[in-house]
């Protein structure tokens, strides 16, 4: 069972999160959010191309929204009903990906 963050924590995470990569990461209705936005749709399709091969890795999978360049990320970890270190990670991994 993966542990789950309190307030504080998560906050103390989001913001390193924001630092290391962008200042775009946000916490929306208890999850972590992002929109990135690509150059055209293959760029975007090729993003989610990598980060579905990596979360499948990972066993943790991200819940996205995709219209033409841009892609809405939504982490949460269901199995505890929050935030956990997987949602940050794979956080920073599609940061990674993302350039
Ligand atoms: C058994 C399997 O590891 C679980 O169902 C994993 C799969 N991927 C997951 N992804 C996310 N985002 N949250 C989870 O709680 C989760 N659970």
């Amino acid at each position: 069972m993966v542990e789950q963050y309190s307030k504080l924590e998560i906050d103390g995470e989001l913001a390193l999160l924001n630092q290391l990569t962008s200042v775009h990461w946000i916490l929306k209705s208890g999850k972590l959010a992002k929109t990135f936005t690509f150059s055209n749709f293959i760029e975007a399709f090729g993003f989610m191309t990598k980060v579905a091969l990596y979360a499948e890795k990972l066993g943790h999978h991200p819940e996205w929204f995709n219209v033409y360049k841009t892609v809405n990320v939504n982490l949460i970890t269901h199995e505890v009903g929050g935030l956990s270190k997987k949602d940050f990670e794979l956080a920073k991994i599609m940061e990674i990906l993302s350039h």
